[in-house]
């Protein structure tokens, strides 16, 4: 663990550490599957986003690396995709609540289904959050985390109002999951970890064209996958923790096969935007706060930790090597988030 971490966009250079990458993240991560093409175009696309050469801003999908600046090793990555549901529908299900009544019963309770819906067109996704075993601890987590938040900050036009995150849900220790086999085994005739990757590397027309067509009562379904619905895994407790410290609140809307919980938040609400600013750097032994510190940049980006002092509100003066690993000058401008 070091503190000398930079975020920055990725390269198609990447390509390897990103597969080795892809390879430690293991099958159950399913946004970065150990496939070349996939990595390949997830670097192509991202070049592509980065330098803004998009038709659109909502095709944006932006991903970041987690540098070590001292030794140049690559400790994570985390991403954003600027719009969900574009180039491709976004399925859920929404949790809805049906008031049952009768007068001539004398009877009054309510029961919950799922309905499949596609409404979270436009929102951005923040995810493939992945940091390796050796860098853990010691803030990379939120490093990775919060300059997602950062980049949205330096160009809030390339992004949606809306901002929204996918959780894993439950998987039991013996590698089933309850939610999958009470519901989307009956419909889709396969095991969920290929309907997983399906998903991660078709244009989810096989999810069109085999998923029920009618809200499903959950008092029909087995107890196990009742329990699970908007519940997270177990790995996912921490980011979920994250999330909701960022704003992120449940939407009541699950995944279609894990049941797992969809979080979402509108962008100006998120802690680390609202609470970043605008500042000048300057160089200076100070250690009276700490936070990150952002090159603002979006076409860019640059993220990294920081001790300094704020001075009057718009001076941040810190070490020569925070202004070095983010290439900037004294006197430049740059975006602080400082922890209180
Ligand atoms: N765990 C899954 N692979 N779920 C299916 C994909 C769901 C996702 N919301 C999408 O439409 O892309």
């Amino acid at each position: 663990m070091s503190s000398s971490y930079v975020m920055r966009p990725a390269r198609l250079d990447d390509f390897d550490i990103l597969m080795q990458l892809a390879e430690e993240s293991g099958p159950g991560f399913t946004s970065l599957p150990v496939h070349e093409p996939i990595i390949r175009e997830r670097l192509e696309k991202s070049e592509k986003a980065f330098a803004g050469k998009l038709p659109q801003p909502q095709y944006g999908k932006y991903l970041m690396m987690m540098v070590d600046h001292e030794t140049g090793e690559v400790g994570g990555c985390s991403a954003v995709k600027a719009g969900v549901g574009i180039d491709q529908p976004f399925f859920n299900y929404r949790v809805i609540t049906i008031a049952q009544a009768s007068q001539a019963a004398d009877r009054r309770f309510d029961m919950d289904a799922l309905v499949l819906t596609n409404e979270f067109v436009g929102y951005t996704e923040v995810g493939t959050l992945f940091l390796r075993k050796a860098h853990r601890g010691g803030g990379a987590g939120r490093l990775l985390a919060q300059s997602r938040y950062l980049l949205m900050a330096a160009g809030p036009e390339r992004f949606g109002d809306m901002v929204l995150a996918e959780l894993r849900g439950v998987v039991d220790p013996e590698g089933r999951t309850p939610f999958w086999d009470a519901m989307g085994a009956h419909f889709f005739r396969m095991e969920f970890t290929e309907a997983d990757i399906l998903s991660a590397t078709t244009d989810n027309q096989f999810i069109l064209d085999l998923m029920p067509k009618y809200p499903i009562y959950v008092d029909l379904l087995p107890p196990e996958a009742r329990e699970v619905i908007g519940r997270v895994h177990a790995d996912g407790v921490g980011a979920l923790k994250l999330l909701e410290w960022e704003g992120f609140r449940f939407e009541r809307t699950v995944d279609i096969f894990d049941g797992g919980p969809l979080v979402a938040a509108p962008r100006s609400l998120i802690r680390t935007i609202r609470e970043s600013r605008l500042v000048t750097l300057q160089v200076g032994e100070a250690n009276t706060a700490s936070g990150l510190v952002s090159n603002d940049k979006a076409s860019d980006i640059r993220v990294t930790m920081a001790d300094g002092e704020l001075r009057d509100g718009a001076v941040f003066v810190t070490s020569p090597d925070v202004l070095d690993r983010l290439k900037l000058s004294p006197g430049d401008t740059a975006r602080i988030w400082l922890r209180s």
